[in-house]
């Protein structure tokens, strides 16, 4: 099948692409054809496919070719009027919705999977607001973010973001991508990540404040466990880290959080929820 061709899209669109609103595009047809890709070959359920940040709409074109229908968002009003003009007959037929706002104001429609070249600037709010929706996600982030979220424990970039995407969901590194498969280029390296949704292998109390626990332990993460505890209570909202490290297992509390697995956080978690009289309880 033929596609839009990118520079004709980027050409008729009459924009150049302003980094400082994260217009990347990508232009490189051998990136764009693979995108799809990653969703079906996995089995991704394609009935409707949520893009965020749909630009010129060249990855818009390659998934409106494998998906039943699509709803892209962008955030940019010339971009949105051109996305409308330029895919008339995909609207007209029902395969096609062109949602102009932004991405973490919109309501989200009910969707199967997204397929999203994420603008950069907004990426880490937009993951953590599509990945608790439980389905399969392709997308694509600067290099050093896709790897935090991909980090496994005891690997250098394992952190809080590792920890937080793996609550959800199963998460790969599918595909470096240079500069130069966008224009404008940006200044990094980009990757693209799948996840793959489901249950964790372990059961939290709270999530929000696993998450602040997790924040507060990470921000420390040269120091052992024990003093971690300790020392962010201000941001883990525990009232009594004494505690919790009194009644945790001495052997973890001698570690460091790189080395700590998601399972024994979820532990020392619902350990800290019942002994540290977090602020999170009186709630
Ligand atoms: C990296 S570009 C990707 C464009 C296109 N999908 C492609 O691959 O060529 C990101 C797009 O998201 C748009 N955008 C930026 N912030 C946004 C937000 N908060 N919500 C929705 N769209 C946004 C930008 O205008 C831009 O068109």
């Amino acid at each position: 099948m033929t596609h839009r061709d990118p520079d004709s899209l980027r050409a008729r669109a009459g924009v150049a692409g302003d980094p400082n609103q994260d217009q990347h595009f990508l232009v490189d047809d051998r990136v764009l054809d693979r995108l799809p890709g990653y969703l079906t070959d996995a089995g991704g359920d394609t009935t409707h496919v949520l893009e965020i940040g749909g630009g010129t709409g060249a990855l818009t074109d390659r998934l409106c070719a494998v998906a039943e229908s699509v709803t892209v968002i962008e955030r940019d009003p010339n971009l949105a009027a051109f996305l409308r003009e330029e895919f008339e007959t995909e609207r007209a037929d029902g395969t096609l919705t062109v949602v102009e706002g932004d991405a973490l104001d919109v309501e989200l429609p009910e969707f199967t999977a997204s397929v999203s070249n994420l603008p950069y600037g907004a990426s880490s709010e937009i993951a953590f607001q599509l990945l608790p929706h439980g389905h399969p996600l392709v997308l694509m982030f600067q290099l050093e973010f896709a790897e935090r979220m991909a980090a496994g424990v005891g690997d250098d970039e394992y952190g809080r973001l590792s920890v937080t995407a793996n609550h959800y969901a199963d998460v790969e590194l599918v595909e470096t991508v240079p500069p130069e498969a966008f224009a404008p280029q940006p200044a990094v390296d980009s990757a693209v990540l799948r996840t793959t949704p489901r249950e964790p292998s372990y059961t939290v109390p709270d999530d929000d404040f696993f998450r602040s626990f997790l924040k507060g332990i990470f921000t420390q993460r040269r120091k052992t466990m024990r003093n971690a505890v300790r020392n962010t209570t201000h941001i883990s909202g525990l009232g009594d880290g004494d505690a919790v490290v009194d009644a945790a297992d001495e052997e973890l509390m001698g570690r460091r959080a790189g080395s700590v697995s998601p399972a024994e956080f979820a532990q020392l978690t619902t350990l800290a929820w019942e002994v540290g009289k977090p602020d999170a309880r009186e709630r």
